[in-house]
């Protein structure tokens, strides 16, 4: 029984954050192989699926430290700024925290299926008329005129829980990868991959470091383009940020594993999440399609190496935003069927 990633990578994570130790099960999510990408990119690439996370995104590896962590402090509040996946996460590690939670999120910006999980929650809604990045400001002066945690990826707890991805790719290959693929929004996850990589190769089992490949929204992309975006726009609302948290240690991430950061469209994203769906079975929202829009971006480009070992994060599951399964679908196949009727000769027809 996986125990959740606290106690399964308790030697690798600070005491603070296991005196009292909140958790919903999050983490050992499945690697899989994803054929029908290894032939578009001449590569052999696996998904690491974080939509089987327990609030179906990577944020619950970061909100059981950082929630565990507020807990050991006796903490009774918490706050964060979220484009929804964050909020949905921080709503329900509170609850299983007896916590209250406020969240600030984006108006009109923000997934239904994540908006719902954090009214499910019973998590308090600020709805802030403006982007991400006004919400964490927002977010930070509550934190800072009020008695409340705030557990952004800000937090430093958020990134030690999110390392543990990468421990779990490497337990699972046997070694790190050549490439590590990921979208890249407010930069908390970029940076925790490479922090749990560089961890894990300099005292084992590890051997080596991947490069590490970040993809932006070509309409949200500040690190791509140097400066912060004031308007970003992306049909990926989850990683429509312009002016991350963690810029600096994403650059530092590119920088060390000689990897990149690149902007990728909503068309290719969206082409990328439909070929997630149809062509390897893992259902995805779109934000999470970015990663492997670039792997097949750079494909085309001939800058995948041959053979190379590639693992992609796909970040959060497609119920999260179902609208665009259903939009893109070229006329869902739904045939009437009488229950007396010979459904056997229909279903064949
Ligand atoms: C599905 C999904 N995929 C990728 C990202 C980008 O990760 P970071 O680069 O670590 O920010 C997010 C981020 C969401 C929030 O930032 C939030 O929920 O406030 C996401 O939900």
């Amino acid at each position: 029984q996986w125990r959740g990633i606290i106690a399964e990578y308790a030697d690798r994570l600070p005491a603070h954050v296991q005196t009292h130790v909140v958790t919903l099960g999050e983490g050992g999510t499945p690697l899989v192989p994803a054929p029908a990408l290894s032939v578009r990119t001449g590569a052999n690439v696996f998904l690491k699926v974080e939509g089987m996370n327990p609030t179906g995104s990577f944020k619950d590896r970061g909100m059981t430290t950082a929630i565990s962590a507020a807990a050991s402090r006796g903490a009774k509040v918490v706050v964060c700024a979220s484009t929804g996946n964050t909020s949905a996460s921080a709503a329900a590690y509170a609850v299983a925290a007896g916590m209250v939670c406020a969240v600030l999120v984006p108006d009109g910006k923000i997934a239904m299926g994540k908006l719902s999980q954090a009214i499910a929650h019973g998590a308090r809604l600020l709805q802030v008329d403006g982007n991400f990045d006004d919400c964490l400001i927002a977010a930070r002066k509550l934190a800072d005129a009020y008695p409340v945690e705030l557990v952004n990826s800000v937090n430093p707890d958020r990134i030690e829980g999110q390392k543990t991805g990468a421990f779990e790719v490497v337990d699972t290959l046997g070694d790190a990868p050549d490439i590590h693929a990921l979208p890249v929004g407010n930069a908390g996850n970029i940076t925790a991959y490479w922090k749990g990589y560089t961890e894990y190769a300099e005292s084992g089992p590890a051997t080596r470091l991947p490069m590490m490949w970040g993809f932006q929204a070509a309409g949200s992309a500040p690190i791509v383009l140097g400066h912060p975006v004031t308007f970003p726009e992306t049909i990926a609302t989850a990683i429509r940020i312009g002016n991350p948290a963690s810029w600096a240690q994403a650059e530092a991430a590119r920088d060390t594993s000689g990897g990149l950061i690149e902007a990728v469209t909503d068309e290719q994203i969206l082409a990328a999440h439909r070929i997630l769906s149809r062509e390897c079975g893992v259902f995805v929202e779109p934000a999470s399609a970015a990663g492997v829009a670039g792997i097949l971006m750079l494909a085309e480009q001939g800058r995948v190496p041959a053979g190379a070992r590639i693992v992609v994060t796909v970040t959060g599951h497609g119920l999260k935003d179902p609208q665009w399964a259903l939009r893109t679908a070229d006329g869902a196949e739904v045939t009437p069927v009488r229950v007396s009727a010979d459904v056997v000769s229909i279903a064949r027809a």
